[in-house]
């Protein structure tokens, strides 16, 4: 077992995957290491749900290797390693809650106590309603509880919270947060870009089928410059400004300059030197929002 312990838990190494014409993934590399909380975040069709199906064993990828723990998905998947929170999902038959959740616990070997697990995932009060008949925020629930109910050591949630209103989203988060804590390894995937924000500790951006930015919240933001620097500062020509390295673009409203900068750190210290005049300095970070939406707008392959 010592070798599930130090080899990665994900392990994706030049993974590429086709449907007829359409390149879905495109040679991705991607290593994700015990008690991480990593987001895949990118827009519609950027090739998340293939990625994460691939690395899951659900679909075979074109080339490429895929190991969970060093071991092939379906290995992993048997010693019940991974719990898995699909698109696809799990077939809502025609059982109770709390039955569903009991015959998913005995497939496994070390399955956590049917009760904590209804009440961590917030299922426990409609414990004893049909499967069939669930809102879709219910149902979603109940995914999570199915996914969770073998205690894996990686947990692969596919767009977890797409299903929930603002309510769910945030006992859903919560319930992530006790899981998180226990050191286990989390990645999902996700288009929704402040979840990615709060809740990840790594963001990959994937779009058209290839990963395109990959750190933490702050190093992606960082990566296309997008801070700001608001200063009083009369009597500065704007093109004096632009010249200031980290400096990218420079605009004047009244008294006030702001300027929008590639290198925050490198353009206030040079203004600090060149300017002592200046007042009131702000630096406003940028937001994940604007880091995606430079980074997807670009040209990728
Ligand atoms: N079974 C399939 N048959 C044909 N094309 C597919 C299939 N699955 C995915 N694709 C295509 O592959 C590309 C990547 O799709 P994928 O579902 O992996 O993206 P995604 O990032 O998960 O998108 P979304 O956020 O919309 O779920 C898309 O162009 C999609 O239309």
């Amino acid at each position: 077992m010592t070798d599930t312990e130090v080899a990665p838990s994900i392990s994706l190494a030049r993974v590429a995957k086709s449907y007829g014409a359409v390149r879905a993934v495109r040679g991705v590399d991607l290593l994700v290491e015990a008690g991480e909380t990593v987001a895949l975040l990118g827009p519609n069709g950027a090739g998340k749900t293939t990625t994460l199906d691939m690395a899951l064993g659900l679909v075979r990828p074109d080339s490429g290797q895929v190991t969970l723990f060093g071991l092939p998905p379906s290995r992993a998947i048997a010693r019940g390693l991974v719990g898995g929170m699909l698109q696809t999902g799990v077939p809502l038959d025609y059982l109770r809650v709390r039955e569903l959740i009991e015959v998913m616990a005995s497939f496994y070997p070390t399955p956590r106590p049917t009760n904590e697990i209804l009440e961590l995932t917030g299922c426990a009060t409609f414990q004893g309603q049909m499967t069939t008949g669930l809102s879709g925020g219910q149902a979603q629930r109940v995914r999570f509880a199915a996914a969770l109910v073998g205690d894996p050591e990686l947990l692969v949630l596919d767009e977890p919270t797409a299903a929930l209103d603002v309510d769910g989203r945030r006992e859903f988060w919560r319930a992530m947060r006790d899981v998180v804590a226990e050191q286990k390894t989390v990645v999902f995937a996700t288009h929704n870009l402040e979840e990615a924000d709060s809740h990840a500790d790594r963001v990959v951006v994937i779009n058209g089928g290839s990963i395109i930015a990959d750190g933490t919240p702050s190093q992606i933001k960082a990566t296309v410059g997008t801070k700001t620097i608001r200063m009083a500062l009369p009597d500065i020509d704007l093109s004096e400004l632009v010249t200031v390295a980290g400096v990218v673009n420079a605009q004047r409203h009244g008294l006030t300059v702001v300027l929008t900068c590639s290198d925050s750190d490198r353009a206030l210290y040079e203004l600090l030197d060149r300017y002592r005049s200046a007042r009131d300095i702000e630096v406003i970070g940028g937001t994940l929002e604007e880091a995606f939406v430079a980074l997807t707008s670009e040209e990728h392959g």
